[in-house]
């Protein structure tokens, strides 16, 4: 697997702190108690199990859900404090579950991407289209372009969802589990791709070897808590990968580490002590 680049880091300033965050349904505390800081350009990755929390953490950060406690500074300003459209133009966001409703052909869904920048007047076109073409080549759509949103394969769709992310021109961008529905060389592509942007990213990632191989730092958490957070060979141990996946793995001395799961795996989480209440 290609290498990583070096930190994408560029320095101490914070486009996101997260204080003591919980969130609660149904009566049952789903985030717990999260703390932490996204650094100006990082790509920072969010692994965890499935039903950790990935997911209500991110939509806790763009809004969606409010936390019953906690504070979510972005860019030095409280989350609640933006308006709609400033929201949009700072954050974009790609969900899980990649169904688009629309009758528009793909340009004509990108170029709705640039609604938080259009004022009353008509929208200058030349200037969108040269935001929105060079993403089509990127995201390898280009000849998509006449094509209605409802006939792209889902792994089309997943590439259109990111570009029209990209195409708002966000300073920060969140990506719940961007792989999806991506064949392994789409999968290289995009992390790449997102590595390679001036921004920073959030991203929930399933794949920890490309969690491992693509992200600055990972968060991970376990039962709504953090269970660590750090660079990939500071927190992918096979500890880790017991306790919290319920996995047996050798992990590689490279850096970044690189993840092999022993087949079959002999002591799964039920007996290898997954950190279960
Ligand atoms: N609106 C809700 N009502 C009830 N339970 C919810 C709600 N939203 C989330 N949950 C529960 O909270 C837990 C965390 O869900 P979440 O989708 O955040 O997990 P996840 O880590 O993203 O999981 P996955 O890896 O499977 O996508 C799950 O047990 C889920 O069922």
């Amino acid at each position: 697997m290609t290498a990583p680049a070096q930190t994408k880091a560029n320095n101490t300033s914070k486009s996101l702190s997260v204080e003591d965050l919980s969130w609660s349904v149904a009566g049952r505390r789903v985030l717990d108690n999260i703390s932490f800081g996204h650094q100006s350009g990082e790509v920072l990755g969010v692994i965890g199990p499935n039903g950790a929390g990935k997911s209500s953490l991110l939509r806790c950060l763009y809004s969606y859900l409010k936390p019953q406690q906690g504070s979510i500074q972005l860019f030095d300003k409280a989350l609640n404090q933006y308006a709609p459209s400033e929201l949009a133009q700072t954050l974009a966001v790609v969900l899980q579950h990649n169904q688009v409703e629309s009758d528009a052909n793909l340009l004509q869904w990108l170029a709705l991407g640039r609604t938080p920048y259009r004022s009353w007047r008509a929208s200058d076109q030349a200037q969108e289209m040269a935001i929105i073409e060079p993403l089509m080549a990127r995201l390898d759509i280009g000849h998509l372009a006449q094509q209605s949103m409802s006939s792209l394969s889902g792994g089309e769709r997943q590439r259109a969802l990111i570009a029209r992310a990209l195409v708002q021109q966000p300073k920060l961008l969140l990506l719940d589990e961007p792989s999806n529905h991506l064949d392994i060389g789409h999968q290289i592509q995009i992390m790449q791709m997102i590595r390679s942007l001036s921004i920073g990213t959030i991203a929930c990632l399933h794949d920890l070897n490309l969690a491992s191989a693509y992200c600055d730092r990972l968060l991970i958490l376990n039962q709504g808590k953090v269970h660590a957070i750090g660079t990939p060979a500071e927190v992918l141990t096979r500890d880790t990968l017991r306790h919290v996946f319920g996995v047996n793995a050798q992990i590689s001395d490279s850096s970044p580490p690189y993840l092999k799961y022993c087949f079959p795996q002999e002591n799964r989480a039920e007996d290898g002590g997954r950190e279960h209440a």
